[in-house]
């Protein structure tokens, strides 16, 4: 699904690459947590492999798609949860109209949606829990609920493989074991889930790949028990890379 090999990216203005030859495979139904310390460039992967930063050497490809030649394409089939998005208080639009545009990928230019998108968006509402927020303005909502509402708005899309960057950040208790819950669904059906977090409580019980990052590469990379997580990034990279909740 994503494969990886000798990649180098490069922001704009830039004096070197912040990922420096990193080749990585993630296969159908996976769970992955990208982990490491600030800077490492855990972002800077999640926005190589859906096309949003450019790779400019190296082969990246996503569910078979040259990811240097059709980003736009890439996109279209990978969900991304971005990191601590806020909406503008003055956003027009509603918390179903956002989470409707998660369809806009499939629907193609100029297409009204139709049926099986206004199920896709309601279905991605009620899993998520936020039927009461529906016609809100999605500028008043808290920051869980906003975040809540790019969680649906990207289950909507129903997409290949899902990227979220530092997901529970804004979640209550509750709605971490719910989100993690939802997470734990997607890769049961097969979805390869990569998550970067700082945060590895209400993981998912299930086998976790854990991915450490130091300066633009790959430092580890080993499948471990969800109990085992927080000693995985303790014993990589040092007591300081785990939040306390
Ligand atoms: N838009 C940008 N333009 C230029 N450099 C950037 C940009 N975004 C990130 N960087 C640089 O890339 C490096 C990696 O950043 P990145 O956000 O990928 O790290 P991270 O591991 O996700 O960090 P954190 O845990 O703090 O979120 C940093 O040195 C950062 O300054």
């Amino acid at each position: 699904m994503i494969e990886l090999d000798g990649i180098y990216t490069a922001y704009e203005g830039g004096d070197r690459p912040v990922i420096r030859d990193l080749s990585l495979r993630i296969g159908k139904g996976e769970f992955v947590i990208i982990g490491g310390p600030n800077g490492a460039g855990k972002t800077t992967l999640l926005e190589s492999i859906n096309g949003m930063v450019r790779v400019t050497h190296g082969s990246a490809r996503v569910c078979g798609i040259d990811v240097r030649r059709a980003g736009c394409e890439v996109r279209k089939r990978v969900g991304y949860v971005i990191q601590n998005f806020s909406f503008d208080p003055f956003t027009p639009f509603t918390v179903e109209q956002a989470v409707m545009m998660g369809r806009y990928g499939r629907l193609g230019m100029l297409r009204r949606p139709g049926k099986a998108d206004f199920d896709a968006a309601e279905r991605a509402i009620r899993l998520v829990g936020i039927e009461d927020l529906t016609h809100k303005p999605i500028g008043t909502l808290s920051g869980g609920q906003q975040q809540k509402t790019l969680i649906a708005q990207n289950l909507a899309k129903e997409p290949d493989v899902l990227l979220l960057d530092e997901p529970f950040s804004n979640l209550d208790f509750q709605a971490r074991e719910f989100v993690s819950g939802i997470l734990s669904g997607l890769v049961e059906k097969g979805t390869p889930v990569v998550i970067v977090s700082h945060a590895f409580d209400d993981l998912p019980d299930r086998d976790i790949r854990m991915i450490i990052m130091e300066d633009g590469q790959v430092k580890g990379d080993i499948t471990c028990a969800p109990a085992e997580v927080k000693d995985v990034v303790r014993f990589s990279i040092g007591r300081s890379a785990v939040a306390v909740n």
